[in-house]
């Protein structure tokens, strides 16, 4: 029953093999983003540096800066989160694309796989830098181990799919084994396959392919790429909604998301929350408040505020969404 699950909704996908190499990051990368890096634990300002030409950008992330610096200090969680800010969205992918594939490289030589994690939305566009050299040529794919943090429950070729939107983006254009994809079952109601997309789970931590966190005895994926909604939902927990305060299951069913489509199932906290590495990628000026909520933990802080990783959380922002901050 639990193996079932896990095979049967592999999916078939094709693997251009493109191999080039001697690659080098643009200069303006380097040039033109921010870092603050926090370990609230220690309390201590660990690493900042800005560099960029130009007056009227200077002056911004100047501001920006100063701005991050604050959030720096209000802080409070056990946990080391850093605060990136680029001025240009192509940075922040490219950006990105090198956090992934650090951790691929890291995980795959120490433990032989990599537990990956994505949301749907805009995500899966600023994971364009990992399907192109030189990160496509030197990530590991056959070491992956693909899920989806939340899922639409809608067949797997409809519009609404988070399944269609990563395979048109991401996994038709990389090699890793179809077996390792975990797709939710498209033919049960809601509730029935956030039941089976758990069971599928428990039969991976059974298996070894996923770890369970000491800490929590919840499963510990090594990462997750997330997007944030302009409420401030993270995967399909949104704002006022009961399922943020689930706190046995793993995997639960939603029937009435306020963003459509209604019938969703989703990761929850707990699960999301024992994560190794979590980066949570946010632009636009349209979520410039829900970013300024849950980082300064000013007035409701919206789910994304609770959002939270075992190493490391990292907040990918272009300047708009860092705007308020
Ligand atoms: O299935 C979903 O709806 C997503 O997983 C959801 O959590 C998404 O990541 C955010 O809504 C951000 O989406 P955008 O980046 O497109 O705004």
């Amino acid at each position: 029953m639990a193996s079932s699950s896990c095979s049967l909704r592999s999916i078939l996908f094709s693997s251009p093999t493109n191999l080039r190499s001697n690659y080098s990051l643009p200069t303006s990368f380097s040039r033109n983003h921010l870092t603050c890096s926090v370990s609230s634990t220690a309390s201590r300002f660990e690493s900042f540096s800005v560099s960029s030409i130009g007056t009227g950008s200077s002056r911004r992330l100047f501001n920006t800066r100063r701005k991050v610096l604050e959030v720096r200090s209000m802080a409070t969680t056990e946990q080391k989160q850093r605060v990136e800010t680029y001025n240009q969205e192509e940075n922040l992918a490219v950006d990105l694309a090198k956090f992934t594939a650090d951790l691929s490289d890291k995980f795959c030589k120490e433990r032989g796989a990599f537990t990956v994690v994505v949301s749907g939305g805009s995500l899966i566009k600023s994971l364009r830098k990992l399907v192109e050299p030189p990160f496509v040529d030197s990530i590991d794919w056959a070491r992956w181990h693909f899920f989806w943090v939340d899922e639409r429950v809608v067949p797997k070729d409809h519009e609404d799919s988070n399944y269609k939107l990563a395979y048109d983006g991401f996994l038709s254009k990389v090699s890793i084994p179809p077996g390792n994809v975990y797709a939710i079952n498209d033919s049960l109601s809601a509730e029935a396959a956030a039941d089976d997309y758990e069971t599928c789970l428990k039969h991976l931590v059974k298996t070894n392919i996923l770890r369970t966190s000491e800490t929590t005895g919840f499963p510990k994926f090594d990462v997750m790429l997330l997007g944030m909604g302009p409420d401030g939902h993270v995967a399909s927990l949104f704002p006022g909604h009961g399922l943020c305060n689930e706190n046995k299951k793993w995997v639960v069913s939603i029937t009435d998301s306020p963003k459509p489509p209604p019938e969703r199932i989703t990761f929850t906290f707990p699960v999301i929350n024992s994560s190794a590495h979590i980066a949570l990628v946010v632009c636009g000026s349209g979520k410039a408040d829900a970013v300024q909520a849950a980082l300064k933990k000013t007035g409701n802080v919206p789910p994304a505020g609770s959002v939270s990783a075992e190493e490391e959380l990292v907040w990918f922002l272009d300047i708009p969404a860092a705007s308020k901050l």
